[in-house]
């Protein structure tokens, strides 16, 4: 911070000096005395929760000089001036905030038994016609391009328990402090070609905000048929209070048989899957969801 009295020759000023416990003093100070600079800069610097760590003390002749008023500068509540001493105050340019917060992630390979994963592959490809569109909470078209099971009974139970298994060992890799699972919300999705889902949180509505970690199960059949569908993981920054995405990201590939752990708010998003055959059967597969606190 900077500070300039902007006076342009020297002259009286008529200082009265407001001491913190309703003590009030008056001086005549020249205009360009760095006394008077001094004064006006602790009330300044108090504005800005600026004061030196150490207090100075001021000692100020009055009475002619046949006496000296002195008190720490931390006593100095404010100072009147006659005429006006306008202080031109120069806040310090803060640069935006330049600390990236590195995006945290855990990758399991492996995660299902190679004969659960046989029967969920056939489960998937035998619900084909229970699929639908999936949508955004914006409603936004071009937001989100997949299809989705809202409901597959034979196969949530089997996921969560397998999730409620090692969530502790996730919470406490992903360096998370430790929290009470309320719920753990499961999806089916299906993307194929062409489909994407651009860059979101899962966690920004009021309906979601309990939601701490998200989770992706990525199944398909092999040989594997397409190819992009890679999820991008955002890091993030804080910008006005707020965490927003940052320019850097990881790239993970959508790895069969692999789940991935997140923090729900980081931003993320579905790179566009490329599917020349276009079948569903080809598609690249998840069981997702949420595990709300
Ligand atoms: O399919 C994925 O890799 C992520 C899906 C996702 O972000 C979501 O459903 O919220
Ligand atoms: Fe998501």
């Amino acid at each position: 911070m900077q500070l300039a009295s902007q006076q342009l020759e020297s002259k009286d000023v008529k200082v009265q000096l407001l001491l913190a416990g309703g003590y009030e003093y008056t001086v005549y100070l020249k205009s360009d005395a760095p006394l008077l600079h001094s004064l006006l800069t602790t009330v300044v610097a108090r504005a800005y929760n600026k004061e030196a760590a150490e207090h100075n003390l001021f000692q100020i002749p009055i009475d002619a000089g046949h006496s000296a008023l002195c008190f720490s500068s931390d006593r100095l509540v404010g100072v009147v001036t006659e005429p006006p001493v306008w202080i031109q105050q120069i806040e310090e340019v803060k640069p935006p905030s330049l600390d990236i917060l590195n995006s945290h992630y855990i990758q399991i390979e492996n995660f299902l038994p190679p004969q659960e994963y046989e029967q969920l592959i056939n489960y998937v490809l035998d619900k084909e016609s229970d699929f639908v569109a999936t949508s955004t909470s914006t409603k936004d078209q071009d937001y989100r391009r997949s299809m989705v099971l809202y409901s597959f009974p034979e196969f949530t139970e089997l996921i969560v328990k397998r999730i409620q298994e090692i969530m502790g060992d996730v919470i406490s890799k992903l360096g998370l402090p430790s929290f009470v699972i309320s719920q753990i919300e499961c999806q089916l999705t299906a993307h194929n070609d062409g489909n994407y889902y651009k860059m979101h949180n899962d966690n920004g509505s009021p309906e979601t905000a309990t939601r701490e970690l998200t989770y992706v199960y990525y199944f398909n059949k092999q040989p594997k048929a397409f190819s992009g569908g890679e999820l991008i993981i955002y890091d993030s920054k804080i910008e006005n209070n707020f965490y927003v995405n940052a320019e850097s990201y990881k790239k993970l590939e959508p790895l069969n048989n692999s789940i991935v752990f997140f923090i729900s708010r980081y931003m993320h998003e579905v790179l566009p899957v490329i599917c020349p055959s276009k079948a569903f059967a080809d598609s690249r597969f998840t069981i997702n969801g949420w595990v709300r606190r």
